[in-house]
């Protein structure tokens, strides 16, 4: 991965869902042999005939994305590795994959979490899985319908090594794919994980009835507890108020097209919550309010949303907990 050329690389994609099938479509746009790896065989072979049924349905895809079962298959002679299952089963995945992986291909993490057990980031556990492999990750407002569906959409790629970032930011971008890189890996994909949290927060609020006020109030002071939290991490301010950041809390916190926000609205809503699609922020806020109580970081909507989920307490509640707090300067 030497040359800053983006052009006719072999990209290997680790997961057959939503984003992995959207991003093996937006590789193969871009120019690349792509390779995408699904555990289920069902969905392999329907995304060799143009169709991930399952997680996009009526998208087509295109017919060139080598799907398969196998790892091996999947990882052989590949430059890059974009890893696209969820955030809790990245470590059984790598740990998979990794006898597949030769040490200098860079791992592009494109999940949006912590590791609930441990407070990992996922580039923690990916350079202690794959230490000699370069990591970086992207993330942005970015819903795989409509990257699948070639919508204009803008991400960001991050990666401790600025030059790493700037080529694979060159090889993603397409027409329609505009790819920002960034030397703040932290940052980056600490926005990416707690915007889910607030976007269940948003839901909720949404859900309950609570109003549009209500609704900008709880993103903004979100915004807040992401800030102080990123901090706490060595995230850059400015990386906070980017794509990965600010601009994928406007997209999840606003859009019932957000699975998080869906959830939460269902919660606000007091319906059901089980057999729901995927929603990254239940395992996150709880990992994350844990982290910030251990650090004597101020995140009472982080910790809020993990009680509601705990059913520690209700939506109410919360709302009096967060409205009765003591009042302070807007920029404590
Ligand atoms: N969808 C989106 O718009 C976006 C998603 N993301 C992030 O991408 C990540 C993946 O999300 P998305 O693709 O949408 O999720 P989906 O629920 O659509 O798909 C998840 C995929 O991961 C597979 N999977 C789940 N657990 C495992 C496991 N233990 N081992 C192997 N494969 C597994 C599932 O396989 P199976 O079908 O067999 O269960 C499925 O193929 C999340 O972190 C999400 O936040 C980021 C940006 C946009
Ligand atoms: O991360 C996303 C868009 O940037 C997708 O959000 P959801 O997982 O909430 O659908």
């Amino acid at each position: 991965m030497s040359e800053p050329q983006a052009v006719g690389r072999h990209m290997a994609v680790l997961g057959g869902g939503a984003w992995g099938t959207a991003l093996a479509q937006a590789m193969l746009r871009a120019g690349h042999r792509v390779s995408l790896w699904a555990r289920d065989a069902e969905i392999a072979a329907a995304i060799r005939q143009g169709e991930n049924p399952r997680y996009l349905p009526g998208i087509a895809i295109d017919q060139g994305i080598e799907a398969t079962t196998s790892l091996a298959e999947a990882l052989e002679g590949a430059d890059c590795i974009l890893a696209v299952t969820p955030a809790q089963s990245l470590r059984q995945v790598l740990n998979e994959a990794r006898q597949h992986i030769a040490p200098v291909i860079p791992i592009v993490l494109c999940a949006k979490g912590i590791e609930r057990d441990s407070g990992a980031l996922l580039s923690t556990i990916a350079s202690e899985i794959l230490p000699g492999n370069p990591i970086a990750a992207l993330s942005g407002p970015s819903f795989a319908t409509d990257v699948a569906k070639d919508l204009p959409t803008a991400v960001v790629v991050a990666s401790r090594d600025e030059a790493l970032a700037a080529e694979l930011a060159a090889l993603f971008s397409a027409r329609n794919l505009r790819c920002y890189s960034s030397d703040d890996l932290v940052g980056v994909e600490i926005g990416g994980a707690l915007k889910n949290v607030f976007a269940l927060a948003a839901g909720a609020v949404a859900g309950a009835g609570l109003g549009a006020s209500a609704q900008a109030a709880m993103v903004t002071r979100g915004f807040v507890e992401l800030r102080r939290i990123g901090a706490a991490f060595g995230a850059k301010p400015e990386t906070l108020m980017g794509l990965s950041g600010l601009g994928d809390l406007m997209l999840t916190c606003s859009s019932v097209q957000s699975r998080n926000f869906a959830y939460g609205l269902a919660m606000g809503q007091g319906e059901s919550l089980a057999d729901r699609p995927l929603a990254e922020g239940v395992p996150t806020a709880a990992i994350a309010a844990r982290l910030a109580a251990e650090q004597g970081i101020d995140a009472p909507i982080i910790s809020a949303v993990a009680a509601i989920l705990e059913g520690a307490i209700t939506i109410g509640e919360a709302v009096s907990m967060l409205m009765t707090r003591p009042l302070r300067t807007e920029t404590d």
